[in-house]
């Protein structure tokens, strides 16, 4: 569904992703973990088309990004750190309004009030403004419109940072409803722990190479924080 295939990003001299070899399949979870700098945001911005690749390709389910920017974009759902909500307008109102911007159809109240209550927002929350809303609750509301949208593949920037342990699990149970619904997420996080309860495979990048794919399910906790501390410890060497 996601596919990099020698994706290259230079900004200048300086080469922010070095030929990215990377697949996400429906039904997969996929983390990219790696310092400041690693290059995972710019991964996630080569497949939303905001950045062209100087070499290689980002595919979106078989089609390279830079052909159809705006039928690529509508298979996808992109959580940023911060979801950006109008404050004045309530849970039900953003998710209108950002709806009708990615183009759903089905935007009767009911139908958007369900999708909230799916991605978890209490329904006392949902007809107030969205400038009380914490940031857990503001994810939600991003995550409702994955599920309005039956967004195929989610792509997921840092979604957690900020968030206590208990909204941070109500997150990531919510992500892997979506991955056993079908959906292809890529993650990038800093948090190894989540990485690899939620992960099917982890990747470790560094200075724009992905370095190491690890199967989650074989490895345990402490063998991936060894990992990437010898990964990310070679860095100084
Ligand atoms: N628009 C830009 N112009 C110039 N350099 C950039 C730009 N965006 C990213 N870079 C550089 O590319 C490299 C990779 O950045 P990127 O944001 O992808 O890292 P990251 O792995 O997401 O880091 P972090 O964990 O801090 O979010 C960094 O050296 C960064 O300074």
């Amino acid at each position: 569904m996601l596919e990099a295939i020698g994706l290259t990003k230079d900004f200048g001299a300086h080469r922010a992703l070095d030929s990215l070899d990377l697949r996400v399949d429906p039904g997969e979870i996929v983390c990219l973990l790696g310092a400041n700098g690693a290059g995972k945001t710019t991964t996630i911005n080569l497949f939303l088309g905001f950045l062209e690749p100087s070499a290689g390709e980002a595919r979106v389910d078989g089609v390279d990004v830079r052909s159809d920017p705006v039928g690529t974009k509508r298979k996808l759902l992109y959580v940023p750190e911060q979801i950006a909500l109008f404050g004045e307008l309530t849970g039900v109102e953003n998710l209108t309004y950002f709806a009708a911007l990615s183009g759903i159809e089905e935007r009767s109240a009911p139908f958007l009030r369900q999708c909230l209550a799916q991605a978890g927002l209490p329904d006392a929350a949902m007809d107030r403004r969205a400038s009380g809303y914490s940031k857990g609750m503001r994810q939600k509301v991003g995550l409702a419109l994955a599920i309005a949208k039956q967004a195929r593949a989610l792509l997921l920037d840092e979604p957690i940072s900020g968030l206590d342990p208990q909204a941070s699990a109500e997150f990531h149970a919510l992500i892997v409803r979506q991955r056993d619904a079908g959906a292809a997420v890529l993650m990038v996080t800093h948090d190894l722990f989540r990485a690899r309860e939620v992960g099917n495979r982890i990747g470790l990048m560094r200075e724009g190479k992905l370095r190491r794919m690890i199967d989650a399910a074989d490895i345990t906790a402490s063998d991936l924080e060894r990992l990437y501390l010898e990964e990310m410890g070679a860095m100084a060497a």
